[in-house]
């Protein structure tokens, strides 16, 4: 359990974290969510006392990490994957870590096996690739067996066998009653993984809810139906209460009725339905909806290329 009362860090005239409270429960994988800047970061650096909160505190096991007795064996975290001794093996690494802190070389290498990093072993992290580099940091988090786990940003720069790895071991470690607490600035990445989410933005608490509350809550679930009569499915739907809007020729988009609900409608109006799906961006967009004042880097959007609007699509 990670417990936060007010948890504040100022860096001159920025909040970087402002008065943040929440609990993070084992037996769950619990999502860190907000965009660049946010402060998920420094929140994981003060959970594991690397820095100092300007007000506020926040405890692990009920306890300020400094006052744990063995901090390896109760929390194990990944901040930086490339923060090792690039002269030294993955193996020694490891083997200096685990030396310090009573662990035995037997440990070191079953995670290595664990991570899938055995047969590289030897060689110097200089030469790892991002992903093996993730990996030792991994293996580094879980030497000691701990209950609670703290990974800032574990899939960054993965490709997607590493992030499906990734999404398994966090999903078995909360399986086997472990906290886990994963930090991210997307939630496309938490969507598979996480149970609850806490979200912040400008340092500032926006969101602490299980992951399909987040989705429910979510503003409208958008479903997509392709279907060969798309004017009389939009007609049908908006007579039922829907928003659609057309996006490619054949798809409808349905705000405001559930998938069963379109496929009822369809039915009872003769209406050929191909294909009926939620679409995955409902989910991105309330998180962007969700943060939008919060983002401290703008990029140029692109031209928006397909607006709602009530009503049948003509
Ligand atoms: N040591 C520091 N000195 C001054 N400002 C800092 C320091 N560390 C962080 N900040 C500022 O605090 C804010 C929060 O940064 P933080 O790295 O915690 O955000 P983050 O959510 O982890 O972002 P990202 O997703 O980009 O990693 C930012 O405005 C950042 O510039």
């Amino acid at each position: 359990m990670i417990e936060a009362r007010g948890l504040t860090k100022r860096y001159g005239a920025t909040a970087a974290v402002d008065d943040l409270s929440f609990t993070i429960r084992p037996g769950m994988v619990t999502g860190f969510l907000g965009p660049n800047g946010a402060g998920k970061t420094t929140t994981m650096r003060m959970i594991l006392g690397l820095d100092y909160p300007t007000a506020g505190m926040v405890t692990v096991n009920g306890k300020p990490y400094a006052k744990l007795a063995s901090p390896m064996r109760e929390v194990g975290a990944l901040l930086d994957a490339r923060a090792v001794h690039g002269g030294r093996s993955a193996r020694n690494h490891l083997l200096c870590l685990a030396r310090t802190n009573h662990i035995s070389r037997r440990r070191v290498d079953a995670v290595l096996d664990l991570v899938g990093l055995a047969n590289v072993a030897g060689k110097r992290s200089r030469g790892f690739s991002l992903g093996m580099s993730q990996r030792l940091g991994i293996a580094a988090a879980l030497l000691g067996d701990p209950e609670i786990l703290i990974f800032d940003e574990p899939v960054n720069g993965l490709d997607p066998e590493g992030i499906v790895w990734i999404r398994t071991l966090m999903r078995s470690l909360a399986a086997e009653g472990r906290t886990v607490f994963v930090s991210s600035h997307l939630i496309s990445e938490m969507e598979n993984t996480a149970d609850h989410l806490i979200v912040v933005g400008r340092g500032r608490l926006l969101a602490d809810s299980g992951m399909a509350e987040f989705i429910a809550g979510s503003s409208g679930q958008v479903v997509l139906a392709r279907t060969p009569q798309p004017d009389a499915l939009g007609r049908a739907l908006n007579a039922a209460g829907a928003t659609t809007s057309t996006g490619e020729p054949g798809i409808v988009q349905v705000r405001g009725l559930t998938e069963d609900v379109v496929a009822d409608i369809a039915f009872a109006n003769g209406i050929r339905l191909n294909h009926l799906a939620p679409a995955r961006v409902s989910l991105e967009q309330a998180f962007m909806e969700l943060t939008a004042d919060s983002v401290d880097y703008h990029g140029q959007s692109p031209v928006d290329t397909q607006p709602a609007h009530n009503g049948s699509e003509a």
